[in-house]
């Protein structure tokens, strides 16, 4: 965790590199000029007050249809995601983990993994996401929106890992989850690391988010504020009251 890891967006050789996003909901403004650039396995932290636009940035990575992107370029490990829809950037690696997690009530925990197998995609083999999740594998029986909110959280990483992965984007996987429950997520977030997979962060849980980042970036009110490491935002008390309140 001791390299530094958010590099300039002229960094052509990143894996993922974000130039020049610019996204609206309709006449809003949010996501405002935003360039970044990661390298692969890594994992980064991307911070910010309420409504800074970190929701809106991981949307429009994921190519959501809402923000629209109206332009810069998104770009991994050469392949341009710009002009993508979500079902071709999907199918191109990325996954984002929404805030609400989705788990589709009526079906089991098997069941919602199955969905994400559906195109044909693969990813990780069930075995595998069972032996990350043994919660899951207990409970694969069970109607995923009966599971607790940690095993939810777990569910819908797992869906994740099920396709076929390059990229994870994580929004608030934390909230509302004991620091217990919290601490089997991380566990299992470094395991996806060390495969070689590349995840964005998103967390209000700031302090928890950084210990487990290589990297951290910042926005505000649509822009990126600051890049650099994890430690250095740590131990950086001004950047973290003016723009963190913590
Ligand atoms: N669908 C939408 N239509 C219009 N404005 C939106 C929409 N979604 C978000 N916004 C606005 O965009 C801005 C950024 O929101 P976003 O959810 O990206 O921020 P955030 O940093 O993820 O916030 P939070 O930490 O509260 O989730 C906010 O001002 C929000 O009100």
């Amino acid at each position: 965790m001791s390299n530094a890891t958010v590099k300039p967006e002229s960094d052509k050789d990143a894996y993922l590199r974000v130039e020049g996003l610019k996204a609206y909901y309709g006449d809003s403004y949010i996501v405002q000029d935003v360039s970044f650039s990661i390298n692969e396995g890594e994992i980064v932290a991307l911070l910010g007050r309420n409504g800074a636009g970190k929701t809106s940035t991981l949307r429009a990575i994921a190519r959501a249809a809402s923000p629209e992107l109206r332009s810069g370029s998104i770009w991994l490990n050469g392949v341009g995601l710009h002009e993508m829809q979500d079902y071709e950037a999907a199918l191109a690696g990325v996954q984002l983990v929404p805030e609400d997690r989705r788990i589709i009530p009526g079906l089991t925990v098997e069941e919602n993994l199955d969905i994400a197998c559906i195109a044909g995609s693969s990813g990780w083999s069930y075995e595998r996401i069972y032996e990350l999740f043994p919660r899951l594998k207990e409970r694969r029986r069970q109607e995923g929106i009966t599971l607790s909110g940690g095993e939810q959280q777990m569910l819908a990483i797992g869906r994740a890992l099920a396709r076929d992965i390059k990229l994870l984007l994580l929004d608030e996987p934390y909230e509302g989850l004991a620091p217990v429950v919290r601490h089997d997520i991380e566990n299992a977030l470094i395991e996806v690391k060390n495969t070689g997979i590349t995840t964005i962060l998103v967390e209000q849980n700031a302090v928890a988010a950084l210990r487990l980042s290589d990297s951290a970036l910042i926005l505000d009110t649509g822009e990126i504020v600051y890049s650099g490491t994890a430690a250095e935002v740590l131990q950086n008390e001004e950047l973290r009251h003016e723009y963190l309140a913590i």
